[in-house]
């Protein structure tokens, strides 16, 4: 069974904050995103990477994947930023206005230039390009598929409703085009999607009704820019009691039904078939990522024994 790597929660924490910087342990998401890009002003470009590296120098014992969003590369700071920060050995780059398939295999080479220089393997720095203007969403296929490091796609809701000189709103219809398409792109290419930040960080209902949204379009986390957040991401992503009861009844359902030599069988009156009991094994892998079951998934369950 593959396991799986739950990125529900990937939190933004500024990277000229030592205050919010020496809390990263403690918070409960599944990742943080060090910012060194739109949260850190120009004056403080320097003195943020700075920070951050000796932030991550110090902190040994990491309990969450670390990334780290830089400048843009054709940025006067992007280069230096990776510089800065490569040697501490995040897990990964988040790189902001990834308009190109061009502009992440650029990163992809320097980042094998890095940990050429590191004497690290090549390939341990991942990417997460952030699709943020209308270009970003056009060319999201080949940017999922550009780069082995490519391991989710991220959506930027601000940015791109910027780019397009129009509002964002809490319902989202003018996301919905742009959200779908960055999902098929990651889903086509096996990797993970995840969606943008809710801004308003004391409408935790609003919240809700946005993750349970992007839930149902196919987004497996989103990014956050509160701690406080991080709860109500996490209860939205969690398979309910009622979901996991149904996909075990399907597992069995169809367990019978190959013994008695067909694919196919009625459960509660509905037909379970290959593609039901492929939603009802995610479910209980999703489960057993969060400890909420402890059996092995097997996913011979969808296509029998030879
Ligand atoms: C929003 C607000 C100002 C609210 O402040 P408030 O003061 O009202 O918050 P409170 O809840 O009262 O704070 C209670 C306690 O938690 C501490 N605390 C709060 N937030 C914390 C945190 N993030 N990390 C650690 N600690 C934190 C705080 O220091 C305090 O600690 P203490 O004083 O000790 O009690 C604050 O959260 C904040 O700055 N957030 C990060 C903003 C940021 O990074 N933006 C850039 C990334 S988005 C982007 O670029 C869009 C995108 O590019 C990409 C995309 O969408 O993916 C696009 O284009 O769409
Ligand atoms: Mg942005």
């Amino acid at each position: 069974m593959s396991a799986l790597q739950l990125r529900r929660t990937l939190l933004y924490v500024p990277g000229n904050m030592p205050s919010m910087l020496q809390n990263i342990p403690i918070f409960q998401s599944d990742g943080v995103i060090i910012d060194l890009e739109d949260a850190v002003p120009l004056s403080e470009k320097d003195a943020g990477r700075i920070l951050v590296r000796r932030f991550l120098d110090a902190y040994a014992q990491r309990n969450k994947e670390i990334l780290i969003r830089i400048n843009p590369l054709d940025s006067k700071w992007g280069i230096e930023d990776l510089r800065a920060v490569l040697p501490a050995l995040p897990d990964g780059i988040r790189l902001p206005k990834a308009d190109t398939p061009e502009i992440v295999e650029r990163l992809d080479t320097l980042l094998t230039e890095f940990e050429e220089e590191l004497g690290i393997e090549i390939g341990r720095f991942k990417i997460l390009p952030s699709i943020e203007s209308a270009a970003g969403v056009i060319n999201s296929i080949k940017i999922a598929r550009c780069s082995q490091r490519v391991f989710a796609l991220a959506f930027g809701a601000e940015d791109y409703t910027a780019s397009l000189e129009i509002e964002r709103t809490k319902t989202g219809e003018e996301l919905f085009h742009a959200r779908t398409r960055v999902i098929w792109a990651a889903r086509a290419a096996g990797i993970q999607a995840i969606d943008s930040i809710f801004a308003d960080v004391g409408d935790m209902e609003g919240l809700r009704r946005e993750t349970e949204l992007i839930k149902r379009l196919g987004f497996t986390g989103k990014s956050l820019v509160n701690p406080r957040q991080i709860e109500v991401v996490h209860e939205v992503f969690a398979p309910k009691r009622e979901e996991i009861d149904y996909a075990l009844q399907v597992v069995e359902a169809i367990q019978k039904a190959r013994a008695m030599g067909t694919g196919v069988i009625s459960l509660g009156g509905k037909m379970v078939d290959a593609p039901v009991v492929k939603r009802a094994l995610r479910v209980l892998k999703t489960a057993r990522a969060h400890h909420l079951i402890d059996m092995d998934i097997d996913d011979e369950v969808i296509y029998g024994q030879e």
